[in-house]
C-alpha cells in the first residue's frame, strides 16, 4: 500500500475511492479498521469510518487506530478525507483528528483544503463556497447534524483546533508554494484552490508531505506523486436483479432527487415519530421487493426539509431521531439483502455508514462513476454481490436515484 486514507464517513470515502480508481490507482474502500492485512496489490486503502459525527475523542480513537493499521500495511503518505462542505462543529472533529494523526505522525506543515471545483466546492480567501454562495448560505446551515453557519475554514478550524492555524492564499498556491510549505509556521494551513489544476497543484507539492487533509479533490494530484502504479485490475460487471433506494438525508439536491423519483417511481415516507416509536420493517422491505419485482425503483426515504427536521429534532432531541432514523435504515437493508436485494443506492453520509455497517460489509471494490463524487460499488453481502451506490446527501443530478439503478444494470 501507498496511499492510506481515513474517511470520516462512507459516502466520502467512497467519493475518494473514485477520485483515486479514476487517477489510476488500485483502491479498495475498507468498512471500519480491518482485522486482517490488505490484500496484495492493493496501492490506496481507504478506512472508511463513521467519525464525523461522534463525539472527538472517540473520532481520534478510531483515526489513531485507522493510521496504525494502514502504516502496518506500508502506506507511506496518509490522507484524511473530510468533507468538501468540512462538516463538523466547534467540538470537532476535523481540528481534532487532523492534530492527533499529526502528531502521531511528526507531519508539519499539513495541507487542509476540501476543494471540490466538479461539485461547486471551492475556497478562496480561506472561504469555502457552494456554487456561488458561501457555505453558510448553501443550505449546509440547516444540517440536522453538523450546521455550518461560518464559510471562513480559519476560523471554523482555530475553533477545533489546539493549535494556530496558518492560510495559503490563490496566489501562493500558483506561486511560491514550495516556498510556502517549508516556511516556519502554523502546522495547520488552509489552502485556497479554486480550479482541478490547483488541487492537482497543491497535491504535487505535497509529495513530501506526511499528512494531508481535504476533500476528495485534494487527491487529484497524489497518484502522479507514485511511480509504477497498475491501476484498478478486474473489469467491471453489471449487476442484474431488484434495485431499491434508501434516503436518509435532508439535505438540499437528495431533497429534489427524493421529489423527482417518487413523483416516477413508488415511495414510502418514514416519519421520525414511527422511527422513535419503532417500525415494521419487514413489511417495508416486502413492500419494496414487490415493487421491485415489477421493474420499479422504489424508494423509502425519512428526508425532510429544514422545518419539518427542527420540529422533530425539538421534540426527541437531535441525537434520539437521527439514532432512531439511522437505525429503521440499517433493519432495512438487512432485510432487503435477505430477500435478495441486488442493486441498493443509499442518500446521505450517516445513513449510508449506518447501512453498510449494518450489513456487515467489509471491503469494498469501487466502480465506475455515476455522477460527480459518486462511483458504483461492489460487496460480497454474504448471500452473493450486492452493489451499492452511497449517494452523498448534495451530491448528483435530480435524476440520480434512477440514473444509479440503470448504470448499475450496464444502461447508459
Ligand atoms: N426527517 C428527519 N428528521 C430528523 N432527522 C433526520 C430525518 N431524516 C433523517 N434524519 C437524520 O439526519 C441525518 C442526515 O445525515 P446524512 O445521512 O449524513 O445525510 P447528508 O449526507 O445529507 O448529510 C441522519 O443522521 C438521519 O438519520
Ligand atoms: O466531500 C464530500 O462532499 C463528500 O465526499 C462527503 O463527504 C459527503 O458527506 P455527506 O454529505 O454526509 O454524504
Amino acid at each position: 500500500m501507498l496511499l492510506g486514507c481515513i474517511g470520516d464517513d462512507f459516502t466520502g470515502s467512497s467519493d475518494l475511492g473514485n477520485t483515486l480508481t479514476r487517477a489510476g490507482m488500485a483502491c479498495v474502500q475498507y468498512v471500519g479498521v480491518p482485522d486482517a492485512p490488505a490484500a496484495p496489490g492493493v496501492e490506496a486503502g481507504i478506512v472508511a469510518l463513521k467519525s464525523r459525527s461522534i463525539p472527538a475523542a472517540q473520532a481520534v480513537e478510531q483515526s489513531l487506530a485507522a493510521l496504525a493499521w494502514l502504516r502496518a500495511q506500508g502506506a507511506q503518505q496518509i490522507l484524511f478525507k473530510i468533507c468538501s462542505t468540512f462538516d463538523s462543529t466547534d467540538a470537532g472533529n476535523i481540528g481534532p483528528v487532523a492534530e492527533a494523526l499529526a502528531d502521531a505522525l511528526g507531519a508539519h506543515p499539513v495541507i487542509v483544503c476540501p476543494a471540490f471545483p466538479a461539485t461547486g466546492r471551492t475556497v478562496y480567501q480561506g472561504h469555502l463556497f457552494v456554487g456561488d454562495r458561501l457555505l453558510s448560505e448553501s443550505g449546509m446551515e440547516a444540517h440536522p447534524l453538523t450546521p455550518m453557519r461560518d464559510p471562513d475554514l480559519r476560523r471554523v478550524l482555530a475553533r477545533q483546533a489546539a493549535g494556530a492555524v496558518g492560510h495559503l492564499p490563490l496566489g501562493t498556491v500558483r506561486g511560491d508554494l514550495a516556498g510556502a510549505l517549508a516556511a516556519p509556521g502554523p502546522r495547520l494551513r488552509v489552502a485556497d484552490a479554486v480550479e482541478d489544476a490547483d488541487l492537482v497543484t497543491l497535491g504535487r507539492a505535497a509529495a513530501g508531505c506526511r499528512l494531508l487533509v481535504g476533500g476528495s479533490g485534494i487527491a487529484l494530484g497524489l497518484p502522479g506523486n507514485f511511480a509504477g502504479l497498475r491501476g484498478a485490475a478486474a473489469a467491471w460487471r453489471p449487476a442484474r436483479g431488484p434495485a431499491v433506494a434508501l434516503s436518509g438525508s435532508c439535505s438540499r439536491a437528495t431533497l429534489a432527487q427524493v421529489a423527482y423519483h417518487a413523483a416516477r417511481h413508488p415511495s414510502r415516507a418514514i416519519l421520525p415519530e414511527a422511527a422513535v416509536a419503532g417500525m415494521d420493517v419487514d413489511a417495508l422491505a416486502d413492500w419494496a421487493m414487490a415493487q421491485a419485482a415489477g421493474g420499479a425503483v422504489p424508494l423509502i426515504h425519512s428526508s425532510a426539509p429544514p422545518d419539518a427536521v427542527a420540529a422533530a429534532q425539538a421534540l426527541f432531541g437531535a441525537d434520539t431521531v437521527a439514532a432512531a432514523v439511522e437505525g429503521v435504515f440499517a433493519a432495512l437493508a438487512r432485510a432487503l439483502v435477505a430477500r435478495g436485494v441486488a442493486r441498493l443506492i443509499t442518500a446521505g453520509g450517516e445513513t449510508s455508514g449506518t447501512v453498510v455497517t449494518g450489513l456487515g460489509l467489509h471491503a469494498l471494490e469501487i466502480g465506475p462513476e455515476i455522477d460527480p463524487g459518486v462511483p458504483m460499488i461492489r460487496a460480497d453481502s454474504g448471500a452473493g454481490d450486492l452493489v451499492l451506490a452511497l449517494k452523498s446527501g448534495n451530491f448528483g443530478a435530480e435524476d440520480f436515484l434512477e440514473k444509479a439503478a440503470r448504470r448499475m444494470e450496464g444502461g447508459a
